[in-house]
């Protein structure tokens, strides 16, 4: 901002807003635009749009939520380009019902909280009309810079983003609020260490295992599988399942659940002993469907390779022998699961995930793969915690996080570290959610077949 003259930064940004705006509208000429104003630069930003839109032919109001306090030099390009003007959200009500479009510049980087009382009846006459809304940065109400929403926040059918994604844009609940998300590129030079991370198919690609000519089934490593019981074998299965599309070279099964895993995956190695009687591994995985049985957990806590430890062991996994371990650990649970382990309600987590995530990583001195609408995966430390992209509502299926571990546990022993292989094993897995569903539901052994796909289609 200091090297260019005084407002390049707003007008780079209104012009990639006006863009985006003509592109939903098809036609500007003739359209009724709303513009939502609040006393910041996020104002000034929709004013300076709203002027660019009325010269070229479209209605353009702007409601002023607080007509003393708004951008001065926004408002005045505004009057000059034709635009009309409310002063206070109470005369907001009948232009928004006949709008064709709704821009919301109440508030941006610069809000706390949700919206607050005098601003908080546009959000839903925004959203009760038929207008398309679009937000200018982020939907007005949501936090920035950790997805949560406290309180009433606008609902965007687009959000067009200045400079760089927040983290707002890409953790729930707040990234439901942003609909689609489009970038525009001001020009701002941008700090090195982000707060958060999204991989995409190149970053995957870069980091699946692949073997060279000299490989052979131990080098390219051997994970174990300690999941299943009698009660439940088939989470046994799917870890299996997920395990042998992960890049390891092979897949030892440790537990009860030897003659289900078998039947279905001869090429298995099954032993029916504790983990530490089952051979060399380069990582475990443990805890899918494993119900009581602590002392497999405990087994495989204290062997000196990676571990992955899911659902029943995560209740099982004794904190202090987690910390101490000097090979890396994963942890993956829900947020019913981070929920109990941190001693709050789901609701807690599930409203502020990347707290939770990272207050997780702390307390374990572990890698946390915060499983959910958005999957989250933190090291402790202040490192970026990576989000998954890929992510699908039809992976909310019965054994869908036993295929999600066996993969991730496959690509553990494979040689990635904890952090790439929960980012790249939630990638892929979501990835192969959506392949699979395609638009219809999915079983957990769907979404296992599919992983091949999705591998495919990354490396592609
Ligand atoms: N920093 C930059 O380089 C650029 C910033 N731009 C815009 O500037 C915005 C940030 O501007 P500001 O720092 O002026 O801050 P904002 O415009 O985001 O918001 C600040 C104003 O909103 C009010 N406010 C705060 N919380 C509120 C709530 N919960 N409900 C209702 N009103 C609330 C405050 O009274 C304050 O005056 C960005 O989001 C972006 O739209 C762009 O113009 C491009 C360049
Ligand atoms: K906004």
């Amino acid at each position: 901002m200091a090297r260019l003259p005084d407002g390049t930064l707003m007008q780079r940004a209104a012009a990639g807003i006006t863009a985006a705006c003509a592109d939903l509208l098809g036609r500007v000429y003739g359209s009724r635009v709303v513009l939502l104003v609040g006393s910041g630069d996020n104002g000034g930003d929709a004013l300076y749009t709203g002027a660019r839109l009325a010269k070229r032919g479209a209605g353009v109001t702007a409601v002023l939520l607080t007509p003393d306090r708004t951008h001065p030099a926004g408002l005045a390009a505004l009057r000059r380009a034709g635009g009309t003007v409310v002063r206070g959200p109470e005369h907001a009500e009948a232009p928004i019902r006949r709008a064709h479009l709704v821009i919301d510049g109440i508030v941006g980087i610069g809000g706390k909280g949700g919206l607050r009382p005098d601003a908080a009846p546009l959000a839903d006459l925004a959203q009760e009309s038929r207008a398309a809304v679009v937000a200018v940065d982020l939907p007005s109400g949501v936090d920035a810079g950790t997805g949560e929403v406290r309180g009433a926040a606008v609902r965007a059918d687009l959000t067009v983003t200045l400079g760089t994604h927040k983290p707002g844009l890409l953790v729930d609940p707040a990234r439901e609020y942003a609909g689609s998300v489009r970038l525009v590129d001001i020009g701002l030079a941008l700090p090195g260490d982000p707060e958060l991370e999204a991989l995409q198919h190149a970053d995957v690609a870069a980091l699946l295992p692949v073997p060279g000519a000299e490989s052979d089934k131990y080098r390219r490593g051997v994970v174990g599988i300690a999941a299943g019981s009698a009660r439940y074998p088939g989470a046994a299965v799917l870890a299996v399942a997920g395990a042998l599309r992960g890049g390891a070279g092979a897949v030892r099964y440790a537990g009860p659940a030897g003659d289900a895993v078998i039947a279905r995956f001869p090429e298995t190695l099954v032993s029916s002993g504790s983990p530490d009687q089952a051979g060399r591994v380069q990582a475990w995985v443990v805890g899918p469907g494993a119900g009581d049985d602590a002392d497999a957990v405990t087994a495989v806590l204290n062997a000196d390779v990676p571990v992955l430890v899911d659902a029943d062991g995560l209740r099982l996994a004794d904190r202090d022998l987690v910390r101490a371990r000097r090979a890396p650990t994963l942890l993956t649970p829900h947020a019913g699961e981070a929920a109990a382990l941190l001693g709050v309600s789901r609701e807690e987590v599930e409203g502020a995930r990347l707290t939770s995530v990272r207050k997780l990583a702390e307390r374990y001195g572990a890698t946390v793969l915060l499983k959910g609408s958005t999957t989250l995966i933190a090291s402790p430390g202040d490192g970026p915690v990576r989000v998954n992209p890929t992510g699908t509502g039809w992976l909310a299926t019965a054994g869908s996080g036993d295929v999600l571990s066996g993969l991730t546990g496959s690509l553990l022993a494979a040689g990635l570290d904890a952090l790439d292989a929960g980012s790249v094993g939630a990638y892929l897995h979501g990835l192969a959610g959506r392949l699979a569903a395609d638009g219809a539901p999915v079983g957990a052994h769907d979404v296992a077949e599919a992983v091949r796909d999705a591998w495919r289609d990354v490396m592609d």
